[in-house]
């Protein structure tokens, strides 16, 4: 579904490789967690999937399509299947929970639509089940600046599911949250995954979280992969690996 072959990303006027060869395939109804220190590589990869960064050399294939080559009308076409959840949320924090949340349908709206915050009806019933779906129905007219950093993540959420994706991203979608937190962030992320048979890969200091969560969990270490396995397989050994 997700085919990534000898990608390679480089920052102008560095020497290092941010991304460094990498292949790897992932499958659709795969919960990935990516691990990795400080600076390995993961938030580079992450945006290179949606091409927030652009890759210096390799392939990306998504559905068969190599998204390296694709113009970028064609590109915000694809982007249409993929959200992004942000560590820092990206909302917009004069408007509403709902306004918020409606931005998500943007992607497949005329621009004079969304210029206008011109909503029909329909979407407007989609907004709110999104809303419900994330728990926050109570909230709808509140600005997203009145709500705590949780249920900020959840608007992000709500948002992405208006977008009807079909993979998952997350940079660090829990960096900024406490500990319980981060976990209901997490039950929420595996249960819209679950229930729409998403890929979803997802950043993450929070190694517990990854082994609790992840169906597969891939590492990087100075942009190099240096473990693609199963949850259990990040035993001790790994775990100082990744990290030392
Ligand atoms: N815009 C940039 N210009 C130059 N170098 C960059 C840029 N962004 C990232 N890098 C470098 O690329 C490498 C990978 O960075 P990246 O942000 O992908 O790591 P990360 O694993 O996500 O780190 P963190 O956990 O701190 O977010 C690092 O060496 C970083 O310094």
């Amino acid at each position: 579904m997700l085919t990534i072959q000898d990608l390679v990303v480089q920052y102008p006027k560095t020497e290092e490789h941010a991304i460094d060869h990498l292949n790897v395939t992932l499958e659709k109804g795969e919960f990935v967690c990516v691990l990795g220190k400080s600076g390995a590589g993961k938030s580079t990869f992450i945006r290179s999937i949606n091409r927030l960064q652009r890759p210096t050399s390799g392939t990306i294939k998504w559905e068969g399509t190599d998204l390296t080559k694709l113009s970028e009308a064609k590109m915000r076409r694809v982007r249409s299947e993929m959200v992004m959840i942000f560590q820092h949320f990206n909302l917009i924090p004069r408007m509403t929970v709902f306004q918020n949340t409606l931005t998500g349908a943007f992607g497949r709206r005329a621009p004079y639509k969304n210029l206008f915050g011109i909503f029909s009806e329909q979407e407007k019933k989609r907004g709110f089940l999104a809303l419900e779906e994330v728990g926050l129905e109570r909230h709808a007219n509140k600005r997203v600046e009145a709500l705590s950093g949780g249920q900020k993540q959840r608007v992000g959420i709500a948002r992405a599911l208006l977008q009807d994706p079909k993979l998952l991203l997350g940079d660090e979608p829990v960096a900024s949250l406490d500990p319980s937190t981060s976990r209901r962030i997490f039950e929420l992320m595996k249960r819209i995954h679950e229930e729409r048979e998403l890929l979803s890969i997802i950043n993450v200091h929070d190694v517990q979280l990854a082994k609790e969560f992840a169906t597969r969990i891939i590492a990087f270490r100075d942009g190099k992969l240096i473990f693609d396995g199963k949850p259990e397989e990040v035993d001790e050994r790994m775990f100082a690996k990744i990290y030392q």
